[in-house]
């Protein structure tokens, strides 16, 4: 029995929500994160290269990320706070291209997403502060940095975003082509 249970998300595949087991005791509780023979006996055979990190305020949108180049495969959980993390499938080849595919992940729940590469990736805030931490299989390269609108009018990702309010996004993320413009991986 491995120390990690993985499903598939929906249709999509590559994609995949995953739980690691935590050993609590009374000084608290203990878990892996990523054991590489692990994901490896699961079918996730991937090398990460880069860890991110990075916080939010509640109501921040981080998204739609991708790179054209050196794309990028992520690990992503949250260790403090609650996002909504959602996917978009913009591998050409795919048979759920232009899905999107969204879940909840938390620091109490401690669950994790494995995004394949040929994604855009983004999330939104749904706790006062959220610190987000990512292991990318490729390295950052802003001259291959490309996006998709949040609220792209054909893909119709449903954000939990309440009546009323705006979300926070940084400049860049308000200049991304929508869907239909986009360059495909
Ligand atoms: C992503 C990234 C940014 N940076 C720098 C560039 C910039 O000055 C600053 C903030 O960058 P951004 O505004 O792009 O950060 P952010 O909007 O958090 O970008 C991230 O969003 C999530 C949803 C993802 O999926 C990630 O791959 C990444 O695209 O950090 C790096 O040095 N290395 C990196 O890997």
């Amino acid at each position: 029995m491995g120390k990690f249970q993985i499903e598939q998300c929906g249709q999509i595949e590559g994609l995949y929500l995953i739980q690691p087991t935590v050993f609590g005791d009374n000084r608290g509780y203990f878990m892996e994160t990523y054991n590489y023979n692990e994901f490896k006996e699961l079918g996730l055979d991937m090398v990460f290269v880069q860890d991110n990190q990075s916080k939010s305020t509640k109501g921040v949108l981080r998204g739609m990320h991708y790179q054209k180049e050196h794309t990028q495969g992520k690990l992503v959980r949250v260790i403090s706070g609650k996002v909504y993390d959602v996917v978009v499938d913009i591998r050409k080849d795919s048979k759920t291209y232009g899905q999107w595919y969204g879940a909840t992940l938390s620091a109490e729940e401690k669950n994790m997403m494995y995004v394949p590469e040929g994604f855009a990736h983004g999330f939104y805030v749904l706790s006062d502060t959220a610190e987000f931490l990512y292991k990318c299989t490729d390295f950052y390269d802003p001259s291959s940095e490309a996006g998709i609108m949040w609220n792209d009018p054909t893909i119709r990702i449903d954000w939990p975003i309440p009546e009323g309010e705006t979300p926070i996004i940084s400049e860049k993320d308000t200049k991304h082509p929508n869907f239909s413009s986009a360059i495909y991986l």
